[in-house]
């Protein structure tokens, strides 16, 4: 058995192109959107992202700033960063790259994000509000898992739904979305006792650990749905998920690294930026 492919090429067009076409309306009725991007760390997969984003940005016609503050800033320098632009009403759109400096935690340093600016729903409030069913912006990666997901018309209501990864980028909004969508959710990390036994019960399996090959043929129940959406940097520099090729020949579906939840992550965001009011 050879998994069918989830690609993330085509969902991500269709969401470019209504950016794109509600990007000229805001920029028409004299609301361009601009997007600041905050950045602290030297990290590839980051960097490579925040390259994305603009260049994307520039073709949906969405301006986008981006302010590197370097690997070495304090807490209070990200902190204040984001709250000049939080108030700057030029900025439409404000994230903060992850990974953060050491000693810089990210809940601290997002509560600075205004919430009706937090297009990557860093700030505690955001996650808060998705966990209590409130209008939220919901982290651009765990948004993209499901609308990859709902794409390609799998199902999820009712189903049990893995998570190994309890981030608040990835892993803890991800739960609350598949339990909005009436999953059975289970969530595991680098704790979890026998993380196989756990994975191979899943229905739809999402590994977001950042772990090359973490999860084998052995942590998958043959027909299973299994979503990769680990970004780790090879040797050669090219581009690995968590999910090792092998499971491809165990999984009835499998969403790959690259060319799966990396490019819908990037149309979400860039969804929310032209997004002001959250309808
Ligand atoms: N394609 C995309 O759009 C995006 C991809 N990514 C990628 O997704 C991955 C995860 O990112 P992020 O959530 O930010 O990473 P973090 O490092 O913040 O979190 C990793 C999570 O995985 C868990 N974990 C680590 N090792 C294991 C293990 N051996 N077994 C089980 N669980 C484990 C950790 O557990 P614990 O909490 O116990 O430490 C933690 O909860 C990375 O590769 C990142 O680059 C991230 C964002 C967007
Ligand atoms: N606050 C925050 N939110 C994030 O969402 C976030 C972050 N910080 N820090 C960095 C990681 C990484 N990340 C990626 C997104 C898309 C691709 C992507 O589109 N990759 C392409 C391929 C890239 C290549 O070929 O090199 C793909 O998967 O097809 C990759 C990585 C978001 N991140």
């Amino acid at each position: 058995m050879t998994a069918t492919r989830l690609g993330g090429a085509e969902p991500a067009a269709i969401v470019r192109a209504e950016v794109t076409e509600r990007a000229a309306w805001l920029r028409a009725a004299g609301r361009p959107p601009l997007l600041a991007i905050v950045t602290a760390t030297d990290d590839d997969a980051s960097a490579w992202y925040v390259r994305s984003i603009a260049t994307a940005a520039g073709k949906a016609g969405i301006d986008c700033d981006v302010v590197d503050l370097g690997s070495a800033a304090t807490a209070a320098e990200i902190g204040g960063r984001l709250t000049e632009l939080s108030a700057d009403a030029a900025v439409t759109g404000l994230m903060l790259q992850t990974p953060l400096p050491p000693r810089v935690a990210l809940a601290d340093v997002a509560a600075a994000i205004d919430p009706d600016k937090d297009v990557d729903g860093a700030n505690p409030l955001s996650l808060g509000r998705l966990a209590a069913g409130l209008p939220a912006f919901a982290p651009a990666t765990a948004a993209a898992v499901v609308a990859l997901l709902d794409h390609h018309g799998i199902e999820l209501a009712g189903r049990h739904a893995v998570v190994v990864g309890r981030s608040t980028v990835v892993g803890k909004p991800l739960a609350h979305l598949l339990l909005d969508r009436d999953a059975t959710v289970t969530v595991c990390h680098s704790r979890t006792a026998d993380l196989a036994a756990v994975t191979s019960t899943a229905d739809v399996l999402v590994a977001a650990a950042g772990r090359t090959r973490l999860i084998g043929p052995d942590h998958v129940r043959p027909g299973a749905v299994v979503v990769d959406v680990g970004t780790n940097p090879t040797a050669d520099g090219g581009l690995a998920g968590d999910v090792d090729p092998a499971v491809e020949g165990v999984a009835a579906a499998l969403s790959p690294v690259p060319g799966g939840v990396g490019p819908v992550t990037t149309a979400l965001l860039l969804q929310n930026v032209v997004r002001p009011m959250l309808d």
